[in-house]
């Protein structure tokens, strides 16, 4: 069997985690309108200190990139680093809105689990090719995710559409598909052993990401 793109092989090979990951009762809820504050609160609370992880592993990701990777690859990772800032600043004007006090904030175990496994990505034993095929994936289900709450029959409540569209829009999906592509070229190259470690690795996000989702959407009180 001819084999294709890593990408598209791994969504290809994990079909049902990857579709149970992007099409989860929390985005739908956004989706239809259906959905309960608290739950959006308790997601925004969590997820900025999830960003906050994230933004150490994406500079761990630029940090492993070959010293001779093109400069403009390079630069799609900067590109991301810098979306984040103002995705922080994002956060916290979203948070005085919802009257969210992000400092006394309590990590619940399904955000604790996924920060330490990004520490772990970030250490030095993890490769760049395994590291970039996980931000990749980290990304593409929150992209494939907010897209559907922007579609034309979406009932989306107007109060949540900056955050839909910070995920959802067109350009954060172009954004997925430089990664996308710094991925397969990563991958072409690399050792049989990386490229399984790169599939373990990205099979443990979609797993993470549902949990998340789990987390944001569970019914408080
Ligand atoms: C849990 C989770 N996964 C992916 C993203 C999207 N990346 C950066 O914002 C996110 N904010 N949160």
């Amino acid at each position: 069997m001819e084999a294709g793109s890593f990408t598209a092989d791994f969504l290809k090979q994990n079909h049902d985690l990857y579709s149970a990951a992007t099409n989860h009762s929390f985005i739908a809820s956004i989706r239809d309108g259906s959905i309960d504050a608290q739950n959006f609160k308790l997601w925004m609370e969590q997820d900025y200190h999830f960003v906050r992880e994230f933004v150490r592993f994406v500079a761990s990701v630029l940090v492993k990139m070959p010293r001779d990777s093109p400069e403009c690859d390079v630069d799609i990772i900067l590109g991301g680093i810098t979306a984040l800032e103002s995705e922080i600043t994002w956060f916290r004007k979203e948070a005085n809105f919802w009257q969210i006090f992000l400092e006394r904030v309590t990590l619940l175990q399904p955000n604790k689990d996924y920060c330490a496994f990004l520490k772990q990505l970030e250490g030095s034993d993890t490769p760049f090719t395994v590291a970039i095929s996980a931000f990749w994936l980290i990304e593409l289900v929150y992209c494939v995710s907010f897209m559907s709450c922007l579609e034309k029959d979406a009932k989306t409540p107007f109060e949540l559409i900056s955050t839909v569209k910070r995920w959802g829009s067109p350009e954060f999906h172009d954004y997925t598909l430089k990664l996308m592509k710094l991925v397969d070229k990563a991958l072409e190259n690399a050792s049989k052993d990386e490229q399984k470690q790169a599939h373990e690795a990205c099979v443990r996000v979609l797993e993470l990401e549902l949990k998340f989702w789990d987390m944001a959407g569970f019914v408080l009180g």
